[in-house]
């Protein structure tokens, strides 16, 4: 409770010190002197005591005349006047208020009405006490208020103090607590840290052998890839630093540094990636527990894994789709498609790449490619079949003849004629069926000819790998002598190693000469036995028979001194000569047996189709139970229609036959897919063509670059170019030398094709000498921007432009020490011509830009090589020309550019 002393309060009432003592005392508090302490109750008790005092006062001696009790309050305030003046300026005037209260006793009222008027002296003398004592009420009531005032006051700063206490101490207590639990965090962080340095050591140790393999691996992958490149191993390894360097990835330049520290967030293929490792342990973090610290340790500690790129062995088989690659890589498509861009070639997820395509991006990607073929099985079985044909002694078998020669000199009359003459010999006396190939049985032996003549049926059968022909005959006609097509035949005879006999057929007509024909042959370097060569050359008519026996002893007689055998005792097989499906008979092939003997019932698969021999029937019509070498037979059975030149072999049982045969299948499928697809992106392309330049006034480009960064920024400095009435389109860009594809590309979509420091590979300038396809080749950004902006503002003046006069292949490289590096050339295209400038290409990309110092031939210098010719070349300050470069010579010249040099609408 507040308390306060006597002094205080006679002074808060203002009265003196001894009266309210006695005041006090009268009241019954017991306080003596002026610093004695008052409490509230006291206060209160005095003041009860003053009231009743005053009662009982006011009941004695004044109490009869007075019924009530006046207050008087004055007070006072100052107003501000506005004087009318205007501004601010006013007058402030003082306003006394006062206020009258009378508090009445209502008990007492009659009493007072009834008496009779007081003295006004005892009325003044009473006013007087009366104002006294309401001051000294106020005053005690004020200082009550306020006592009670710091009381509250007192209170509230009391429990603020307590409030603050407990704050601070639970904050105390707060920061304890987290002390402790952080001081155990890192006790358990450096534990666990340990843990893993020793898990990290131990791993480290186990890896040892495996990293050093990988990057042996790859030391070997650069290696492969230079050499098939013809690089050096630090050209790829730059060009690869350059590219990661494009990616925003720069990695150390050097091999081992590329295999042993790349991290695993830029590369995917790393064999302890730490991307993996993070997002086993980002799992963990979220589940809580104590993997979660792990993160953080091996975070704070900066602790690099050892890591190593893996190696895979891809296989590749002959076809393979980028999303297969991909997978067997164990890369994402995209990164494949990529990487394919970057060689140059635009390619879809589904689209189907050959086995050498894939091997170069396998390779790129730094894995092994393994390319196998997709019929392993089928080689196997032909492998088996070999081994057990070479175990068995072979017997003479009838030789297979093809006729050829020049059109219209008698081919079929001849074939007719002798199946005619010779096959209707059998007994069965009916007519002869066309199945491809027909028997004949002769005096000294038998023939097998094939029934379609011809050098290109015959070239197309061995482009299939089918070589049947043991001799071939050659029939020149009597009266027209060695034609372009019998010159033809002979080469294509000679070609297949297969012996020739000569035919001179319409020997009956009356222009026959006999004699230029020979003279003919001779000059084809084919002499004529009774001119002293080993050409047999039999005179015949279609017509009368005449020498057609002849011809056929002459025959077997070549055959004879060929010793054409084959093995029986062995499994068959044969060659499709030609198939068909037939209504009522289903597949029907013509099979041309080589070895062993077909039989009924047998198991067979002929190319991508498998059936068990139904039945089988020769050239007659007749049906045969089994067929030796060098006989043809109808076989009806198969599951489909093989096309000739198809192997056909009789497998142990159908189930083998059926597996390597949907192995086939898949093989055509693959191959067919692949033609599909380049049959589609032609229609896209020729479909942007057909409302391109010509109406829409599109200038197409495709642009190839050395570098990546070359081609972005010629790509948005062409795109930018402002033309209101040409658009520019970029057909497509890409890294790399111009090949056969952006050709093709470029002459589908009406493209202009713009090499910056790139030039078109072999099969590429062929197709653009063959098609006409606008190429321009720069080594300066600006006059390509410059050019195509002259092209598309229809500026017709004149242009610097680049003519390339010759091409030389490096084959060897010679130091000299007076001349440097001699680039050992031949040269392969126009000439190379001394004082001219010249550049050199590794991979069609250019690598150096110089001047040609020396040129010699045979150590003479000289002026000019032309093509075909081998010389020496010095290049001025580059001695890093390596076998596989080549070098260009070109001239600039200035010509007058038209309106269709670069719109190429
Ligand atoms: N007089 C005569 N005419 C012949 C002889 N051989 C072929 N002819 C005729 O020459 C023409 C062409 O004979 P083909 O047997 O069709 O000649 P080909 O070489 O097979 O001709 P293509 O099938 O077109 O290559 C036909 O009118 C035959 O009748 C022959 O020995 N004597």
């Amino acid at each position: 409770m507040a308390q306060t002393t006597v002094k205080q309060l006679a002074s808060e009432v203002g009265i003196p010190v001894e009266r309210l003592v006695s005041r006090l005392a009268e009241a019954g508090v017991s306080a003596s002197s002026a610093d004695d302490q008052i409490s509230d109750d006291d206060k209160l008790k005095l003041l009860r005591h003053l009231r009743s005092a005053e009662s009982s006062r006011s009941g004695g001696k004044l109490g009869a005349k007075r019924s009530s009790v006046s207050l008087r309050r004055r007070s006072t305030s100052e107003l501000k006047v506005n004087t009318g003046r205007g501004g601010s300026s006013g007058r402030t005037v003082s306003v006394e208020v006062r206020k009258r209260r009378t508090y009445a006793n209502r008990g007492q009222q009659s009493d007072d009405e009834q008496a009779p008027a007081r003295a006004p002296e005892a009325e003044a003398s009473e006013i007087t006490q009366e104002q006294a004592e309401a001051q000294r009420v106020a005053e005690q009531e004020r200082a009550e208020a306020e006592a009670a005032e710091r009381a509250r006051r007192e209170e509230e700063e009391r429990k603020e103090a307590e409030e603050r206490a407990r704050r601070e101490e639970e904050e105390r207590q707060r920061a304890e607590a987290e002390a402790k639990r952080q001081a155990q965090i890192q006790a358990q962080k450096e534990a666990e840290a340990q843990a893993n340095r020793e898990a990290m050591e131990r791993e480290r140790a186990r890896l040892g052998v495996r990293v050093d393999a990988a990057r042996s691996r790859a030391q070997e992958n650069l290696r492969r890839a230079a050499e098939s490149h013809g690089r050096t191993e630090e050209d790829v390894a730059r060009e690869r630093e350059r590219e990661r360097a494009a990616r925003g990835q720069a990695q150390p330049a050097n091999a081992a540094g590329d295999a042993g520290k790349g991290k695993g967030k830029s590369r995917k293929e790393l064999h302890v990636a730490e991307g993996k490792q993070g997002r086993r342990k980002d799992k963990k973090k979220r589940g809580g527990g104590r993997r979660q610290k792990n993160v953080n340790v091996a975070t704070e500690h900066t602790f690099e894994r050892p890591t190593a790129p893996v190696v895979r062995d891809v296989e590749i088989p002959e076809l393979i789709t980028v999303a297969d690659l991909a997978q067997r890589m164990a890369v994402k498509g995209g990164e494949v498609l990529k990487r394919m861009m970057k060689l140059g070639v635009m390619a879809t997820i589904n689209q189907t790449v050959d086995q050498e395509t894939a091997q170069i991006i396998v390779e790129e990607m730094g894995h092994n490619p393994k390319p196998v073929s997709s019929e392993t099985a089928e080689e196997a079985l032909a492998q088996e079949v070999r081994a057990e044909e070479d175990q068995v002694e072979g017997v003479a078998r009838a030789p297979v003849v093809t006729i050829m020669g020049h059109v219209d000199h008698g081919k079929t009359s001849l074939l007719d004629y002798i199946r005619r003459t010779k096959v209707q010999a059998g007994e069965a006396g009916g007519i002869t069926q066309h199945i491809g190939a027909y028997h004949v049985k002769h005096d000294k032996g038998a023939i097998t000819f094939i029934d379609t003549p011809g050098h290109a049926a015959f070239t197309r059968m061995r482009a299939r790998g089918a070589e049947i022909t043991d001799i071939a005959i050659l029939i020149v006609a009597a009266d027209d002598g060695v034609m372009p097509q019998t010159k033809e035949s002979i080469q294509h005879a000679r070609a297949a190693g297969v012996p020739i006999v000569v035919a001179v057929t319409k020997m009956d007509v009356s222009g026959a000469d006999i004699e230029k024909v020979k003279s003919g042959l001779a000059s084809e370097d084919l002499i004529p036995e009774d001119w002293g060569g080993d050409i047999q050359v039999v005179p015949v008519s279609s017509k009368t028979g005449e020498g057609v026996d002849d011809l056929l002893d002459a025959v077997l007689l070549q055959a004879e001194v060929s010793e054409f055998k084959a093995p029986i005792d062995v499994a068959a097989r044969g060659v499709v000569i030609e198939s068909s499906l037939e209504t009522g008979r289903g597949p029907v092939a013509t099979i041309l047996v080589k070895a062993g003997k077909l039989k009924r019932g047998d198991s067979i698969l002929a190319g991508p189709h498998y059936g068990r021999v139904r039945a089988m029937f020769n050239e007659l019509g007749e049906q045969v139970k089994e067929a030796g070498p060098s006989i043809p037979v109808e076989v009806l059975g198969l599951s489909g229609t093989p096309e000739a030149g198809d192997d056909a072999f009789v497998v142990a049982n159908e189930k083998k036959a059926r597996e390597i045969a949907a192995q086939r299948e898949e093989h055509q499928r693959e191959s067919k897919l692949a033609q599909q697809q380049a049959a589609r992106l032609e229609e896209v392309f020729s479909a942007i063509g057909e409302d391109g330049p010509a109406e829409s006034k599109d200038l197409n480009l495709l642009i190839k670059g050395d570098v990546q960064g070359s081609v972005e920024a010629l790509v948005e400095s062409l795109r930018k170019i402002p033309s209101e009435e040409v658009k520019i389109r970029i057909v497509s860009s890409g890294v790399g030398g111009i090949s056969e594809s952006d050709v093709e590309l470029a002459l589908a979509s009406q493209a202009i094709i713009i090499g910056f420091n790139v030039r078109a590979d072999n099969k590429a300038r062929k197709t653009i000498a063959e098609t006409g396809v606008d190429v321009r080749y720069y080594s300066v950004i600006y006059e390509a921007i410059q050019d195509v902006t002259d092209a598309v503002s229809g500026l017709l003046g004149t242009e610097l432009r680049e003519e390339i006069i010759g091409l030389a292949e490096v084959r060897d490289v010679f130091r000299s020490s007076k001349l440097g590096a001699i680039a050992g050339c031949v040269v392969v295209d126009g000439a190379v011509v001394r004082g001219q400038p010249i550049r050199v290409l590794r991979n069609n990309v250019v690598v150096y830009e110089g001047e040609l110092e020396s040129l010699r031939r045979h150590k003479d210098a000289v002026d000019r090589v032309p093509a075909g010719t081998e010389c020496g070349i010095g290049v001025k300050n580059y001695n890093d020309v390596k076998p596989g470069d080549q070098i260009e010579v070109y001239e600039r010249t200035e010509v007058q550019r038209k309106v269709a040099d670069t719109e190429t609408a």
